[in-house]
């Protein structure tokens, strides 16, 4: 591109004599800094500036040049990659703007614009369209921007609304004289909505963007398609090739000129409104048969526009011939397109199909532009961002791409970010999606939370126990193990049994007179934590007498039984919840947060973190580089291939996050027969054990080093296993993937077809053991159950069915019976009612593998009741591919609940029960085996007999 020499007029400056305006179709950074537009504005050449999603695509999406200003708005805040290429191509509008404004100050402000287009995702959006116009608008503030709107049926009221507001409005995507005529008329309807109010028209200026070379694109193939097929008027519509456009365009402009003698006009002209020029866009030649300069050769006349791309404009300044051609030939125009019509050309149909191709076509630059964006935003933060490598199996890797198109052409992110429940199943979905903004809502109203931050630590507590159960108690058990303890503040306990052992091991590292005690339920009626308060509450009441109160915080939504009680009794504060998310979306709430204020975790750079894992999911993120969507992808693809046995891995430091991960995944999911069975920390093994049913996510802390686990992982990736291995650059990350997480649970929720956010079946225990401890009340013994067999401490029970699969002469044909019904891609999961310590644990762990080695299927070790309000959802509900072991034992002590003739040990047989019933009632593979007297020694027995049973 050069500009003219000075002296003498070149076709473009004389197009001024013809009173016509040649702008740019064309910007880019360079192009304006090192002041090529400058010289070309300055030597007359042209006059204005067009860009749309294609040009941004070609000058942002390829190359370094923006990289600088990129890297200078990342180090001061994290934007959404949205909201990072607006800033970037707002600069560029404003810095050619500048360049303008001279050519917009000598011709009284009708002309020398600049356009910049409206998100092509709003095409079909009123009310989008027309807030994104003002807010364009506003932040450009230069008085020669034009706005440019989409020509689409939906936006013509936003055409109308935004030149009433006092915005010059460039309107695009113009193909058909009808919508031209719609375009005219809400134009004038804006000015005269204006002049009403009393504005000053002089100043709203307007283009109509009429597309001239695409028709005959389309026209021409048409034509070609027919005469090569030997079509009988072939010669006929050989005549109309290269001439149906420009045909159309005339008559365009013959429309324009009839308006500007309506006396609807007149009204509004001496009123000092500008006329809305006809724009010729789209100009550059197609087919290279025709002159390169035919649409700006035929389409010359007085108060029009031509937008020329770069090649057309040098073209045309060389060799373009300047003569009113615009007016000329017009009944030929007419004959052209009346033999169009006669001939079976469709014209409507083509600028149809051209409006909707036109606006897809800006939507998929768009997409690859935002996903540069994307990317080059990932990669200048580097570090700061946890790193997320995918190695999938071929079939995995083109089901997961081809979803990921699926997504991206049907906008699908932006739907999620809208809460539009068809997502889902259209159910109560948008009821429950204020997950997605609270890390924003949390950071906008930090004080509060640090203010308690203070006075915890002023208080100086040496410990602080939070009690609750799965949303509210999981997120804050990943916050202690993972963060540990703070100097200045207490250790923090999790308290999510019933297990009376469990509860007297917590209570004895408590010094209860300095002990913070937060109580965490949203809905405020779940047993355990009633129960759990009821306890501790006593004794501190019995330790610190009145002061109790003042020890105690509630976690709770507003309303509550919780709240109500908190209150009565005079708790020292109560944090509310938002009712519109779900207790396992719950983490980045206050249901996370006072936990972790409590404890001491510096708050602002931990919602800076989860900030930048909101950033990189937006709306404006395509799917193929948006982390979450990525995940969910895969997660919901795969479990619909068949790998639905979600195993996770993690370095040792992080490795809790698994357990929320757990609850988050298997809650969501596994409801109607479908979902996704999380399989946690379950110590890699020999390649033999793992079937085509898994799916591996390894989390790995990356300064923990831990070079055995990373080659135990790149020997599943070599064997073919797909694995996605996540990075976390420092523990604080774990905030960032909190929100990847539940992002990614939503989107394989979608991807599944069910309701991500409800769950049904663990409310079904809960009933269950609520109907057996109110008999308890009632009756002081709970119903009677015999087992089928006992064998020395053991003893096994079932309902009939799963008992008379695994009738046997001792427990070790018992068991063998019962694992001789795992079938390939089974899962085996244990399910302990027994308190949770490292014996326990580590019992657990030795026996899951153990099964895992010998029936090679995934397994699960989970503690009741923890498990209720997290995996148990989808053992229920999910698939029936699981075979259960459930596992209870006397208690060596149990522990009375003040206020009720129960005591835990009463609740947690109860809950055993309630869950049992509930899994054999689904005709799930269960028993139940009872361990007699000593715990250590009934699990060793139960060793042995599962050993020899395998
Ligand atoms: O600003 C405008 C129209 O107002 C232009 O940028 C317009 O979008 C372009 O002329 C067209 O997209 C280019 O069309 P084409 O050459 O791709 O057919
Ligand atoms: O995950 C949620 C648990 O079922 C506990 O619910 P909650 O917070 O209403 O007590």
């Amino acid at each position: 591109m050069t500009a003219s020499a000075p002296t003498g007029a070149n076709p473009l400056q004389a197009l001024a004599g013809a009173q016509q305006s040649p702008w740019l179709d064309f910007i880019r950074r360079s192009f304006v800094e090192d002041g090529s537009l400058a010289a070309l504005v300055h030597a007359g050449d042209i006059r204005g500036v067009t860009s749309n999603p294609a040009i941004f695509q070609k000058a942002i999406g390829d190359g370094t040049e923006y990289d600088a200003q990129m890297r200078a708005l990342l180090a001061k805040s994290t934007p959404t990659p949205g909201a990072l290429y607006e800033r970037l191509a707002i600069t560029d509008i404003q810095a050619a703007a500048k360049v303008l404004a001279p050519v917009y100050e000598q011709t009284q402000g009708t002309d020398g614009f600049v356009s910049l287009e409206v998100s092509p995702y709003l095409a079909r959006d009123e009310h989008g369209t027309t807030q994104e116009a003002a807010r364009l608008w506003a932040d450009v503030a230069a008085p020669n921007l034009m706005v440019k709107i989409p020509a689409t049926p939906q936006s013509i009221p936003a055409i109308r609304q935004s030149i009433a507001a006092g915005i010059n409005v460039n309107v695009t995507l113009i193909f058909s004289l009808a919508a031209y005529r719609d375009v005219v008329e809400a134009w004038l309807t804006g000015l005269e909505e204006l002049h009403a109010k009393g504005g000053n028209l002089s100043r709203v200026a307007s283009v109509a963007s009429f597309f001239v070379s695409r028709i005959d694109a389309r026209i021409d193939s048409a034509i070609d398609q027919r005469t090569s097929a030997g079509d009988a008027q072939a010669a006929a519509l050989a005549t109309l090739r290269g001439k149906v456009a420009i045909a159309n365009a005339k008559l365009a402009y013959a429309y324009w000129q009839d308006i500007m003698q309506s006396p609807r006009w007149k009204v509004l002209e001496a009123a000092g409104a500008q006329t809305q020029r006809l724009l010729w866009a789209s100009t550059g030649t197609k087919d290279k048969a025709y002159s390169d300069v035919l649409y700006v050769d035929s389409l010359i006349g007085p108060q029009t526009v031509n937008t020329l791309p770069p090649a057309t404009m040098d073209a045309f300044r060389d060799h373009g011939t300047v003569r009113e051609t615009l007016t000329a030939g017009l009944d030929d125009a007419r004959h052209i397109l009346a033999e169009t019509q006669r001939l079976g050309l469709d014209l409507d149909s083509v600028t149809d199909a051209l409006l909707d191709e036109g606006v897809t076509a800006f939507e998929e630059a768009f997409d690859t532009l935002l996903a540069s964006v994307a990317a080059k935003q990932a990669a200048l933060m580097g570090d700061s961002l946890t790193g997320l490598k995918t190695s999938l199996p071929a079939d995995l890797s083109a089901a997961v791409t081809q979803a990921q198109d699926d997504w991206r052409r049907n906008g699908t992110i932006r739907r999620l970010w809208a809460k539009d429940a068809t997502v889902w199943t259209g159910g109560t979905e948008a009821d429950w999606l204020n997950w997605l903004t609270i890390v924003d809502d949390r950071a906008a109203n930090l004080a509060e939370l640090e203010a308690f931050q203070t006075e915890v630590r002023a208080r100086g507590f040496t410990q602080v126990l939070l009690m609750g159960m799965g949303g509210s108690s999981l997120g804050p058990e990943v916050l202690a193990t993972t963060f540990g303890k703070h100097e200045g503040f207490g250790h923090l306990y999790i308290l999510d049994s019933t297990d009376p052992q469990q509860v007297a091991a917590t209570e004895k590292k408590l010094d209860i007179a300095h002990t913070l005690f937060i109580v965490a339920s949203k809905s405020g009626s779940t047993l355990e934590p009633s129960i759990m308060l009821s306890y501790f509450h006593d004794l501190a009441k019995r330790t610190l007498g009145a002061q109790a109160g003042a020890h105690f915080v509630a976690i709770t939504d507003p309303g509550s039984s919780l709240e109500k009680l908190a209150q009565a009794e005079g708790f020292w504060k109560i944090f509310h919840g938002d009712p519109k998310i779900g207790g396992r979306y719950s983490v980045l709430s206050n249901f996370g947060l006072v936990p972790a204020a409590a404890a001491g975790v510096p708050l602002h750079p931990f919602v800076a973190d989860a900030l930048r894992g909101v950033r990189l999911c937006d709306a404006s993120v395509p799917p193929a580089v948006n982390r979450g969507v990525q995940l969910g992808l895969i997660l919901g693809t795969a479990a619909r291939l068949g790998r639905d046995k979600l195993t996770i891995l993690a370095t040792p430091e992080i490795a809790d996050f698994g357990a929320w991960m757990e609850q988050l995944v298997a809650e969501s999911t596994g409801k109607n027969g479908l979902g996704i069975i999380p399989i946690d920390n379950e110590t890699p093994g020999s390649l033999r054990h793992y079937g085509a049913d898994r799916l591996f996510v390894y989390l790995r802390l990356a300064p923990e080093h831990r070079h055995e686990q990373d080659e135990a992982i790149a020997t599943l990736r070599e064997a073919g296993q797909p694995v996605l291995t996540i990075t976390l650059h420092n523990r604080r990350q774990i905030a960032q993937e909190f929100f990847h997480w539940e992002m990614a649970t939503a989107v394989a929720g979608a991807v599944l077809g069910i309701h991500p956010f409800d769950q049904q079946d663990v409310e079904f225990s809960k009933i269950e053991t609520r109907r057996l401890t109110e008999a308890y009340e009632k009756t002081g013994s709970l119903p009677p159950e015999a087992p089928f067999a006992s064998f020395g401490p053991l003893s096994f029970f079932a309902d009939p069915a799963n008992a008379a699969a695994t009738q046997g002469a001792d427990a070790v044909a018992v068991l063998k019976a019962h694992f001789a019904r795992v079938q390939p891609s089974d899962y085996v999961a244990l399910l302990a009612y027994l308190p949770r310590n490292r014996d326990t644990q580590e019992w657990m762990q030795h026996t899951r593998l153990h099964l895992r080695d010998g029936l090679n299927c995934a397994t699960a070790a989970e503690f009741g009741p923890r498990f209720l309000h997290s995996t148990g959802q989808a053992y229920k509900a999910g698939p029936n591919t699981g075979v259960f072991l459930q596992i209870t034992a006397d208690n060596a002590q149990d522990l009375p609940i003040p206020g009720t003739s129960l005591t835990f040990g009463l609740v947690e047989s109860a809950q055993a029960r309630g869950d049992f019933s509930v899994l054999a009632e689904r005709e799930r593979r269960i028993i139940r085996v009872h361990l007699h007297g000593s715990l250590k020694e009934g699990l060793a027995a139960l060793a042995t007999a599962l050993h020899d049973a395998l």
